[in-house]
């Protein structure tokens, strides 16, 4: 007889209704003490871990919790903390390095000039992690023993729970190098003494199991990182011998990976069996005395499992291996918390749909049925659940499929190639060298989303709401006139999200109230759902951007989020192919793309923050997803005429390995992030001679500090070395929704003085 037991890999921090983002923007802003902080935290975890008991999950996490993020918390625990960092509390130094420190003066300087660590996507999702430097003296001690506390904390609440920690490796794997050439695993044997030692206060505190995450596991094996998980787990078994690892695999697995992890002497494996399904029947094989953590339910999407369909695929498994693990596919971090809290979806909507409440309620299930118990009722729902949306009209839509199918390679087209359209934009434009700009959004101030909930809930008419928009906008526009910014944007003020702002209205799509999910710190997403064919009813921003191109004689840029990013930002539907659905999405933007046109806009960005984000975590996929991403990129860009001037911005631009890629979206112009990397993030671009123009981003825009003007034209000249000068735009490195205006105005100013400081030193034969 099989034991069967369900486990969660990690639930949401952020609370039901937002808790820990009110409570840390309290604390930061002076309002609220650390005690209270504290207090909203401790009160989450104690919510969370009933919570997932009354929902039938037997093995609860706990460490899943953070103030900020995973990988910051783990550096801290080892003492990773930058000797600059050191604030007047341990919590000071901790937020000082997720978010930098140095109020703005008056004057727009940035005193003291603490700068946030860097962020970086984890692996192929929206959440982003903080990203330690590490120098090849770089020693570790435990200096922060959270696991433990959080055990502790736990078990006096009467749960018994496996800690969650990040992995050695992957914790190594994801550190910077504070030189060129220092491979950080190579610091591996200073770190695993800490580890043995977090591991051994777990077990003298009474944890029999402790989960480590390893995720790179699901990256191409290569470097030493197999050699590192090999020395990493003989040594944490040898140390702590008694304590059982789980160890965890998610987003992917690489075949030789598996192999790997089923040949380390941990107890028990986990594997993401939603990325990759054919795994299962491998498993018997693999296991031999392990404990296997089946990842079933999906816990980065939000579609009900097909039960049926899944335990008919299990049970001949589960039959053969002597105990298993029912549990999600990853943490839960990357899905809303609670189905239950939307009363406004549409009912059927709803009834397809799983958040991670119901995700664990469906682990219940599972465990029932393979134990034998009569859950018929709950499956018989199910079936008919899943039987429901397969068979709805409501998500076809036959006019789209059709536009779908007629699309034609001259569709992707440019009418003629850059070096033709781009003299008829030059001519038509007539802009200086390094043209100024910015890449969209202006501050969303407390006002502004004042405003917005207020206008939501029907307390400021639709016209008092237009006309504070519109106010704004031109304000904004005005300032920019101000400052001699060459190519203006109207703001977003009018913008929520980038995403969801477009996702409601369009067809297709629809929302969710509650249904936040975090993508760094106190910063949280609502992905819209595609559930249906996607289409556009009518003009999205038209009537902003001619309002603003009204009000200047300067180019207004049209700001538009191109597919590929509406994608990949949104949960999406799993009955059609991603690129399917993405040239859906493409033909939409594409029809608002010639609207804007018609409507007298000259210049229009389409932005693809998340195009690199969306490549499969395996390179072998890569071909695959870059030619549709590419396509439908060019299909929401390619309508218009060669005068008018297409722009893209990307985000966390490592680009060296899709640089072809990048060069055949064939955008006239692309901003892209370069600040933190002193630019060499050009290097792709020059190696590959990138015929196009680039808008390298002079200035980190997630950190308050303002930049001095030397700084920029210092960046300017680099990137000059590099790239032709009439290649190259100015701008900051993304949009800067999230600042205040205090560093907003200098800032730019500065930018528009670091172009004429580079314009003045033109040699003349330019
Ligand atoms: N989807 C997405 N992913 C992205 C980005 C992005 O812009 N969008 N940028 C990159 C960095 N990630 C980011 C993610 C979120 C935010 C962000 O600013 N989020 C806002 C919410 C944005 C939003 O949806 N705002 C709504 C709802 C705002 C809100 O919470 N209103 C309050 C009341 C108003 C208030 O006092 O704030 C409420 O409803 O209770 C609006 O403005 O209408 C936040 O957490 O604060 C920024 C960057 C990568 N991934
Ligand atoms: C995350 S990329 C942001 C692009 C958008 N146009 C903005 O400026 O906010
Ligand atoms: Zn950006």
């Amino acid at each position: 007889m099989t034991i069967i037991q369900t486990a969660n890999l990690g639930f949401p921090r952020i609370g039901k209704r937002r808790e820990l983002k009110t409570a840390l923007e309290s604390f930061w802003s002076g309002k609220s003490d650390e005690s209270a902080l504290r207090e909203t935290a401790a009160a989450l975890r104690a919510r969370n871990w009933q919570r997932q008991k009354d929902l039938g999950t037997d093995i609860l996490p706990s460490n899943d919790f953070s103030l900020y993020d995973h990988l910051l918390d783990t550096a801290f625990m080892v003492g990773a903390v930058p000797e600059t960092h050191r604030g007047a509390s341990d919590l000071d130094t901790y937020f000082r390095m997720a978010r930098g420190a140095g109020e703005v003066s008056a004057c727009g300087h940035n005193h003291s000039g603490v700068t946030a660590l860097e962020m970086t996507k984890w692996f192929n999702t929206n959440y982003h992690v903080l990203l330690s430097e590490l120098k090849p003296s770089q020693t570790f001690e435990l200096a922060h023993n959270k696991p433990l506390a959080e055990y502790v904390e736990a078990k006096a609440l009467g749960h018994q729970t496996r800690p969650v920690l990040v992995g050695p490796v992957t914790f190594l794997a994801l550190s910077k190098p504070a030189i060129g050439g220092f491979n950080t695993l190579s610091l591996l044997p200073r770190l695993l003494p800490v580890y043995a030692e977090v591991l051994h206060s777990l077990q003298d505190a009474g944890a029999d199991w402790v989960q480590i995450d390893e995720p790179v596991l699901a990256n191409a094996p290569g470097g030493q990182i197999a050699l590192a998980l090999t020395e990493a787990y003989a040594h944490l078994v040898r140390e702590v011998p008694g304590l059982k690892l789980m160890l965890t695999s998610y987003f992917d697995v690489h075949d030789a990976n598996l192999d790997l992890a089923f040949s380390l002497p941990v107890a028990g494996v986990h594997v993401d069996l939603t990325v990759r399904p054919d795994v299962l029947e491998k498993l018997p094989s693999l296991a031999g005395d392990k404990t296997v953590s089946l990842g079933v339910i999906d816990g980065r999407n939000i579609w009900k499992a097909d039960l049926n369909a899944l335990l008919a695929r299990l049970k001949p498994v589960v039959s053969q291996l002597g105990r298993v693990i029912l549990a999600p596919s990853c943490s839960l971090l990357h899905v809303p918390i609670d189905l239950a809290q939307e009363d406004k979806l549409d009912s059927d909507l709803k009834s397809w749909l799983a958040f991670a409440e119901q995700k664990l309620e469906e682990l219940a299930i599972l465990k029932s049925a393979l134990s034998g118990e009569d859950v018929s009722a709950q499956l018989a729902e199910n079936a008919a659940a899943i039987a429901a949306r397969k068979t709805s009209p409501r998500i076809h839509n036959p006019a789209v499929t059709e536009r779908v199918a007629n699309l034609t390679p001259p569709m992707s087209e440019r009418q003629s190639p850059f070096a033709e359209r781009i003299l008829k934009q030059r001519k038509r434009l007539n802009l200086p060298l390094y043209p100024t700009t910015t890449i969209g959004s202006f501050p969303q101030t407390a006002e502004v989303r004042a405003a917005r909930l207020q206008h939501g809930k029907g307390q400021l008419g639709d016209a008092d709401y237009d006309a504070f928009l519109k106010l704004e906008t031109e304000k904004a526009i005005r300032w920019q006139e101000e400052i001699g910014l060459d190519v203006l944007v109207h703001g977003e003020f009018e913008r929520n999200d980038m995403v969801q702002y477009f996702a409601e209205q369009l067809e297709g799509y629809a929302f969710t109230q509650h249904g936040w999910v975090q993508s760094y710190g106190s910063r949280y997403v609502r992905p819209p759902v595609i559930f249906g064919d996607v289409s556009r009813p009518k003009p999205m921003t038209v009537d902003w951007a001619a309002y603003a191109q009204s009000l200047t004689d300067k180019v207004v840029k049209g700001m538009l989020t191109g597919p590929v990013t509406m994608l990949q930002w949104a949960f999406v539907r799993d009955d059609l192919p991603r690129g399917t659905v993405c040239r859906q999405i493409a033909l939409a933007i594409r029809d608002e793309v010639l609207d804007l046109e018609a409507a007298g806009i000259r210049i229009i960005q389409i932005d693809e923050a998340a195009f690199r984000e969306g490549l499969p975590i395996d390179p072998a996929g890569w071909p695959a997803y870059l030619d549709w991403a590419v396509d439908c990129f060019r299909i929401a860009a390619a309508g218009v005429a060669d005068e008018t001037q297409i722009h893209t911005h990307m985000c966390y631009s490592e680009f060296n390995d899709i640089i072809r890629a990048i060069a055949a979206m064939d955008a006239d112009v692309i901003s892209i992030e370069t600040s933190r990397s002193n630019m060499e993030l050009l290097e792709a671009f020059i190696d590959f001679k990138y015929p196009n123009e680039v808008g390298p981003g002079l200035y980190d825009i997630h950190s308050p500090r303002v930049p001095e003007t030397e700084e920029m034209v210092r960046l300017l000249a680099r990137a000059a070395q590099r790239l032709k000068p009439e290649q190259i735009w100015v701008n900051p490195d993304c949009g800067l929704k999230t600042r205040g205006w205090a560093e907003t105005r200098p800032a730019l100013e500065r930018l528009v003085e670091a172009a004429k400081t580079m314009r003045a030193n033109q040699p003349v034969w330019v």
